[in-house]
Order: C-alpha cells, then sequence, then structure tokens
C-alpha cells in the first residue's frame, strides 16, 4: 500500500494569521512519522491539509503526486483520526462501526472485533456515554482495523489510561509488520512514543524545522554518563540541553556529534556515550530565543 505524501511550498492563512509558512515536506511510504511540535506549532493544521478537510492557501498537497483536495480517490485513503466530540453520538459501537466497514476498502471486521475485545470496550452503550479514553480507544479500533494507506492519529491517545496507549503502541507496530502503510503520529509524549517513530518531523510556528529518520536524529547529541566530576569536566564547552544527577552519577545531555578523539576521550575516562534523547532535542530545537 504505497503511498507517498509531498507537500509543496505550502502556505495555510487563517485571516491573515499564518498558520502554515510556506511550508516543504515528504513522506516516504510505508513508514511510521512521528509529527512532533509545540501547542500552535501547527500540526492539526498540517494533516487537516493532507485529509483534504481544508485547502492550502499557497502551494499543494500530494498524495503519490496527484493533487488531495478535492480528489475523491486519494481521500479515501486517508484515515484521520483526531479527538471527536461524541457528545451527541447515541449509537452503539457495533451500528457505529457499519460506517468505516461499509466506507473504508480495506476496513478489516475481524481485527476490529480483536481490538474491541483488547481494549475492553462495552457494546452495549451509546458512544455518548463512554468514557473519554474509551472514546480514544474506539478511534484507535477505527484507525487501525480501515487500514488505510495513509492513516494519521492526532493526539489519539487523549484520555487513554497507560495500558492501553500500551495496547495502541504495540498495535500499531505488530499491525504495520503485518499491513505497512504510511503512519503520522502527532503527539505531545514525545519520550514515550519516540521508539515507534521510522521517521521524525519537528515543525515549529509554522516551519519545518527537521525531518530525518530516527537514526539519524539520535546522532545528533550524546548522552554522557559516568562520575559526575568527570562527566563535568568532559562537557566544559559542550552545548549541554539537560543534566540529571543520581547521588555521584551523572548524565549529560549534549546537542552535537561527538568527535572520534571526543569518543576516545570518555572511554579512556570510563564515561558511558549514548544517544540524545528525541524529547531533549526536540525542547532545544523549538525553544525560544530570548
Ligand atoms: N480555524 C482556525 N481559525 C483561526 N486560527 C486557527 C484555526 N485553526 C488553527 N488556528 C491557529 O493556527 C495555529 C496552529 O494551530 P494547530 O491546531 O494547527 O496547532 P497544533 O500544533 O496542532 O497545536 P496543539 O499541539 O496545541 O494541538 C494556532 O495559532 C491556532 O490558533
Amino acid at each position: 500500500m504505497d503511498a507517498q505524501i509531498k507537500l509543496a511550498n505550502v502556505t495555510l492563512k487563517f485571516g491573515k494569521f499564518e498558520a502554515l509558512k510556506d511550508l516543504s515536506l515528504l513522506l516516504e511510504s510505508n513508514r511510521i512519522h512521528g509529527l512532533i511540535g509545540r501547542n500552535g506549532a501547527g500540526k492539526t493544521s498540517l494533516l487537516s491539509l493532507i485529509a483534504a478537510f481544508r485547502d492550502t492557501t499557497e502551494g499543494q498537497v500530494f498524495i503519490d503526486g496527484e493533487p488531495v483536495f478535492e480528489n475523491a480517490d486519494k481521500m479515501l485513503q486517508v484515515s484521520f483520526i483526531y479527538n471527536k466530540d461524541y457528545k451527541e453520538e447515541y449509537e452503539k459501537i457495533p451500528q457505529f462501526l457499519e460506517f468505516p466497514e461499509y466506507y473504508r476498502p480495506n476496513y478489516d471486521k475481524e481485527y476490529a472485533d480483536y481490538l474491541l475485545k483488547r481494549f475492553k470496550l462495552p457494546l452495549d452503550k451509546p458512544i455518548s456515554k463512554l468514557s473519554k479514553g474509551m472514546q480514544s480507544a474506539l478511534n484507535a479500533v477505527i484507525g487501525l482495523a480501515s487500514r488505510s494507506p495513509i492513516t494519521i492519529f492526532d493526539e489519539a491517545y487523549v484520555g487513554m489510561d497507560a495500558p492501553a496507549r500500551e495496547i495502541f503502541y504495540q498495535e500499531i507496530l505488530a499491525d504495520q509488520a503485518k499491513h505497512p502503510r504510511t503512519f503520522i503520529l502527532s503527539t505531545h509524549l514525545v519520550s514515550e512514543m519516540d521508539y515507534l517513530f521510522d521517521q521524525v518531523v519537528i515543525i515549529d510556528q509554522g516551519r519545518l524545522v527537521l525531518n530525518e529518520d530516527y537514526e539519524t536524529i539520535a546522532s545528533r547529541g550524546a548522552s554522557i554518563t559516568g562520575a559526575a566530576d568527570q562527566v563535568d569536566a568532559f562537557v566544559a564547552g559542550l552545548k549541554v540541553l539537560n543534566e540529571q544527577k543520581l547521588g555521584g552519577t551523572k548524565s549529560v545531555m549534549v546537542y552535537g556529534a561527538l568527535s572520534e578523539e571526543d569518543q576516545q576521550k570518555a572511554q579512556q575516562l570510563g564515561l558511558e556515550i549514548g544517544p540524545v534523547s528525541l524529547q531533549d532535542l526536540f525542547i532545544h530545537l523549538t525553544e525560544e530565543v530570548h
């Protein structure tokens, strides 16, 4: 199910306000893309353009080379899952799921039934009466079982407790292995979800900051752990993103790849070198300059 997404010089305005500013981006097919950005960065705006919920002000969004807006075939390939308001949804889950089953060409009812059981969702209550976390789990079921070539989850975990979120993440990985598709996961739970991402997109104030594969990002900085005084001496002069101390041991995140020489020096000092965390990198790359 190949589905490549391309944004070419996309600007989106609400009145005079530019939510997205001349943004160009290529999202490779059959990968899990993590989309992160601070509140108001433009994540939902960007996703709503990919799902053709609205049109761009300038520039264009393409799926497999075709403009997506008002393109019924392409729109059918995209599932955009977000926090819907179910206050007035009086149907029960089985009736409600008849819609995606009819409308989504790859919908797998057996898989949906399995997921409903895994999330322990009640089938006999109106959806409006389900808890917020249960409603989110229902959204996850629809998104996963639809198996759309492009599946977007926009902060779809809201209200789910930790075990439910764990099930959600496990199912994304397991089903992606069996039925690869293009996932976009927009999230604020960066440290909890980073292991899911093949590729990471960071946007800030409507502009693209970074679009790289996870491994490349992890090598953009380093964590250095060891005896506190030795770590301090080692990182002197480096750009420190974050530090944690436990007794005499210290762990420091630095920005910038370490040179061969630095790595050897660290080894001689008995310091442990690891990858930088995406969360620390994200905070650093989107922090306000004072
Ligand atoms: N319909 C709208 N009318 C006017 N401004 C809007 C509209 N939708 C979004 N915006 C503005 O566009 C900017 C980006 O909003 P968007 O919802 O895309 O951000 P986000 O990254 O998803 O934020 P969050 O993480 O808080 O959900 C914000 O400043 C927001 O106020």
